[in-house]
């Protein structure tokens, strides 16, 4: 199954997208040049001992533990790895954290397959600028962003309507009526996608569908206005495009992050993938979010709607928030306060490098401030 064997860094490689993405590197046979971990330790030296890459970038405390295990293996600075030559960069770090990598990458000119959404949410015109000044590709992984690439291939953006984001609608779709006492652990069980933390706790608020619609507003370059979001609990049409003539084009699919990755290494083309065809839904439900039960992705739209460094704001907020209702410090209702109040503090500025630096450490100071806690 080695059609055209690629070069790939990935960025998150001990994560939920970083090891599925290495399972399709397994299927495709190709060779993974460059990883970038944080610390789990065990699964890094697993990875490194099956791929023997090039090049490998992880946390301080796990370093010289590393180098221990493999002598002679070659480790550098994050940003090196990223730049590293490859056909592709997968950027799977989640948070603001996963900026500088994916933004290397795009600088070297590389593919970037990319699955850390609050790069694009926080930096997208950005991102897009200096792609057009090295070449670089940048193809969605998250599963909502790749169903809209494909079906917006070869159609003109001016004859698009709408762009329909599905949403499982979380754990809390239908209860408690009170979410109140919503624990971590009662958060953690995602109905449809094993993922990591942060990303499954923003799905329970549905602050995951807030940052995908400021994603694809990014991606695609479409005024907030077209990006609609629908609930779906059988999360098997992954999303749709709306076109001015009244036909809707979908993605559907099992819910398995490695054909949404496969797809973004290999596009446009489609090898066979190994997953067994999996039956199509009986039902498939669409209705609209009830956003007064999660008022955070109102508060997305409402960000969206002001521009320049109010995405960047929120989604800091957001990201000291699930820190700090994950550690136990503070309740689940918590979250989308703390995300109305920093919005608030939205400083002015243009949408530059520097003052996102500025704006998401600043958000993050209101934020714990806000909350009262050390995350
Ligand atoms: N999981 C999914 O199905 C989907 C995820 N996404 C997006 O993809 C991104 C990754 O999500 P996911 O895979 O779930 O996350 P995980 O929490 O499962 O994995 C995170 C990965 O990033 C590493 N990491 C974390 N912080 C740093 C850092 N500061 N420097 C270097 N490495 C770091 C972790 O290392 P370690 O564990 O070794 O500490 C781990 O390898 C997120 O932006 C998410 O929103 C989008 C769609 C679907
Ligand atoms: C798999 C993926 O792309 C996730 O971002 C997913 O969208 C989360 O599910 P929700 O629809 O519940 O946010
Ligand atoms: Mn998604």
């Amino acid at each position: 199954m080695n059609d055209n064997p690629k070069r790939v860094v990935v960025l998150g490689s001990t994560g939920s997208i970083g090891t599925q993405t290495l399972d399709v590197c397994r299927w495709r046979g190709y060779r993974v040049v460059g990883l970038v971990a944080g610390k789990n330790l065990e699964l890094l030296t697993q990875q490194i001992a099956e791929f023997r890459p090039e090049v490998v970038a992880a946390d301080p405390s796990i370093l010289p533990e590393l180098e221990s295990r493999f002598p002679g293996l070659r480790t550098a600075d994050a940003l090196e790895v990223a730049a590293w030559p490859a056909e592709v960069v997968v950027g799977a770090i989640p948070g603001l954290a996963g900026l500088p990598g994916v933004r290397a990458a795009v600088q070297q000119g590389r593919r970037l397959a990319l699955a850390n959404k609050e790069s694009m949410v926080a930096a997208g015109p950005l991102l897009w600028q200096e792609a057009e000044q090295s070449g670089a590709e940048i193809i969605p992984v998250d599963s909502e962003h790749s169903a809209l690439f494909q079906s917006l291939l070869g159609e003109p953006l001016d004859d698009v309507a709408e762009l329909i984001l599905t949403a499982s609608g979380g754990p809390f779709l239908r209860e408690p009526a009170d979410l109140s006492s919503v624990t971590p652990q009662m958060a953690l069980q995602h109905p449809r996608w094993k993922m990591g933390p942060k990303v499954t706790i923003d799905s329970s608020t549905l602050f995951n569908k807030g940052l995908e619609v400021l994603e694809a507003v990014q991606l695609f370059k479409v005024p907030i206005e077209k990006v609609k979001v629908q609930i779906h609990p059988q999360s098997y049409v992954h999303s749709m495009v709306r076109f001015q003539d009244g036909n809707l084009k979908a993605q559907l699919g099992p819910t398995d992050m490695r054909l949404a990755i496969q797809y973004a290494l290999t596009h446009p083309q489609r090898p066979p993938s190994p997953l067994r065809e999996a039956p199509i839904p009986e039902r498939l439900e669409f209705y609209p979010p009830d956003t007064r039960r999660f008022p955070a992705l109102a508060l997305a739209y409402e960000a969206g709607r002001m521009g320049g460094l109010a995405p960047v704001v929120l989604n800091a907020a957001d990201e000291i928030a699930v820190e700090a209702f994950l550690q136990g410090q503070i309740g689940y209702l918590e979250i989308p306060r703390v995300l109305e109040k920093v919005l608030q503090q939205t400083p002015a500025g243009a949408l530059t490098w520097d003052n996102i630096a500025y704006a998401d450490l600043e958000a993050r100071r209101w934020a714990r401030e806000y909350l009262k806690v050390k995350v």
